[in-house]
């Protein structure tokens, strides 16, 4: 039968009544208890699992970021999960500040196992689930409330047991009533109650419980009401330490975890750049960083975080999207105009009070906080404006164009950004500025200059070399200064060329150092730009007029080169 609203089979999600939540005006201060699960939820959901190589060194690379719950696999389920744990034990690779944790589900052969691959471990959590959720009970199990807390509860008693025997290990504790946000609640609390009553936790020897969103299913604020009833209603939450293993099937697994968190969980379970089954676990490196920005140090290390995400990937041989939050390799990159326009401006704020708080338009973090540099802040397409041009020209060349020399050059890169449809890398936007500035040849070129005064008047006398249409000329003026003088020995040449505007920088340092002039001048009443670069600022400033004539030359019709054999086409 074809429904006419095929979206009618799905039914929306029963909400928790909770009138007087408390979380939505809560603040997460201290990062919670943080539990990778990469090895084992990430690892379940790999094409191909781990092996021991990767494995290990996806564990000493969690180590490193200073987690200190891990959970390093389902020892019950496979001999490398299983030889891994007992690697671990063995080899004594686990720190004494680490507890590995193991997952494993309530059934005793596999409970037994699971104590076996555990066997000399100093610090480890062991973890046990069964579904609790109503589909579960009937389709999967077909199993009564009863009946599930029955499995529960036996597990959790053959586990303190295998505890109780194995004495030289610091045991803790962990269970999971699977698909918790798709269970009753109360039934959820009665089962967790249970299970705390089975093992005997106390205060003083707290367990874990784990509610995990095991398939996202609504909006996240449901999630957060679920674990602040969870916590305000069970009995002895003063006994229970308080986990949330969010999913990301709905694209909110980051948002459930930080409200579960404000609705009083301690402790997330998750993994570095949110692999595990369909669309993730809820993706740690993000919890963290998003902490980091509110001022709330994680605990955990990810201030140099490209080769962990290069790490990852190998070992789940999974790329991470290049636009991963923090540390894809696009996100601290703006191509849009008015994006680089903000960070450029806000940089240069930045770089006047380097200790002020981080204000960087579209920069939510300081991309040095991560290991990243600003070199890749700002890249050139055809979505670029001045601001990202001038930014690259000034960070990666030394050369900071006045304002308005910024906007006319802006047009000649976009048409280049436009030609190509591509990226215009810095190095082609340098090679687009000689090309229009301080290459043209023609029809004028500086050879040299010699410039004197007499000692009783300030005014300098100049004579200069130049070629002009492959002829070489002397010329000599006079003027206040060195550029007035090469103005009107111009002028004398028939070269009438009115300075504008001037601007001067220098670039480089010690015997490297050189000098830039910009000019903007008015020939035949347009008016042109002109730059020049040397090692003197005077042959600075004659190259950049010169550069300027020839720039109006290039835009002239070729009127003094028509040929008799062109005027003869014509007629
Ligand atoms: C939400 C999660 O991520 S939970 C973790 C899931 N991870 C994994 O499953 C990875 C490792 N698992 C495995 O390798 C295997 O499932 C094993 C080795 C654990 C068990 O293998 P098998 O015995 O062949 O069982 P199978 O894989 O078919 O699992 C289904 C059986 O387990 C039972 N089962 C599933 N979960 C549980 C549980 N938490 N507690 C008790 N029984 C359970 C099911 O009722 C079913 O039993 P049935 O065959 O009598 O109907
Ligand atoms: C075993 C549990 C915690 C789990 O992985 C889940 O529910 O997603």
């Amino acid at each position: 039968m074809m429904l006419d609203n095929p979206a009618a089979k799905y039914r929306p999600f029963v909400a928790v009544d909770l009138p007087d939540r408390q979380w939505p005006s809560k603040r997460i201060e201290t990062p919670p208890l943080w539990c990778s699960v990469d090895l084992r939820d990430g690892n379940q959901a790999l094409i191909d699992p781990m092996d021991h190589e990767r494995k290990q060194r996806f564990f000493d690379l969690l180590v490193k970021i200073g987690f200190k719950e891990i959970e390093v696999g389902f020892p019950s389920a496979s001999q490398t999960d299983f030889d891994f744990v007992r690697a671990l034990v063995e080899q004594d690779k686990v720190p004494d500040d680490v507890s590995i944790q193991v997952l494993t589900q309530a059934r005793p052969h596999l409970i037994d196992r699971t104590f076996e691959s555990l066997k000399g471990a100093k610090n480890a959590i062991v973890h046990v689930y069964n579904a609790t959720d109503p589909v579960f009970r009937r389709d999967v199990f077909g199993v009564s409330k009863e009946e599930c807390i029955g499995i529960a509860v036996d597990a959790t008693t053959q586990i303190r047991q295998r505890m109780s025997e194995a004495s030289e290990t610091n045991w803790t504790f962990q269970y999971s009533p699977e698909l918790f946000t798709t269970t009753e609640m109360d039934f959820a609390k009665e089962v967790v109650e249970a299970v705390m009553e089975a093992y005997g936790a106390t205060p003083e020897k707290p367990m874990i419980v784990n509610l995990p969103a095991t398939v996202e299913a609504a909006t996240p604020n449901n999630y957060a009401d679920q674990v602040e009833w969870f916590c305000r209603n069970v009995t002895h939450r003063d006994s229970l330490i308080v986990s949330v293993h969010p999913h990301n099937d709905r694209g909110t697994g980051v948002a459930a975890a930080e409200l579960t968190v404000m609705a009083g969980a301690d402790r997330v379970e998750g993994t570095l750049f949110g692999n595990g089954e369909r669309t993730g676990n809820v993706d740690i490196v993000t919890l963290a960083m998003n902490l980091y920005t509110q001022g709330v140090h994680p605990g955990l290390d990810f201030s140099n975080i490209t080769p962990i995400m290069r790490e990852v990937e190998y070992c789940n041989q999974l790329p991470v999207h290049p636009r991963h939050p923090y540390v894809g390799d696009l996100v601290f990159t703006a191509f849009s105009g008015s994006h680089q326009d903000a960070i450029k401006k806000g940089m240069a704020v930045r770089r006047a009070d380097p200790e002020a708080v981080w204000e960087v338009p579209y920069l939510p973090i300081d991309p040095l906080d991560v290991g990243r540099s600003y070199e890749a802040v700002i890249r050139v397409n055809s979505q670029s404006g001045k601001g990202g041009i001038s930014y690259l020209l000034e960070q990666e060349h030394g050369i900071e164009l006045p304002r308005r020399l910024s906007i006319e050059f802006s047009h000649v890169v976009q048409e280049v950004a436009d030609r190509t449809a591509k990226e215009i890398t810095s190095q082609m936007i340098y090679q687009a500025f000689a090309d229009e500035y301080l290459e043209k040849r023609d029809p004028m070129a500086l050879v040299n200059h010699r410039l004197s005064s007499d000692s009783d008047s300030p005014r300098v006398h100049l004579e200069a070399q130049v070629e002009q249409q492959g002829e070489r000329l002397t010329i000599h003026g006079e003027g206040n200064g060195p550029l007035a003088a090469f103005v009107r020995a111009l002028a004398a040449e028939g070269n009438d060329v009115e300075i504008i505007d001037y601007h001067e920088h220098s670039r480089g340092q010690g015997a490297d150092a050189e000098a830039i002039a910009y000019v903007e001048v008015r020939i035949e009443g347009e008016a042109v730009f002109g730059v020049g670069i040397d090692e003197s600022i005077t042959t600075a400033s004659m190259k950049a007029v010169i550069s300027a004539i020839n720039r109006y030359a290039s835009t002239q019709p070729p009127a003094a080169n028509v040929t008799a054999a062109t005027l003869e086409e014509v007629k």
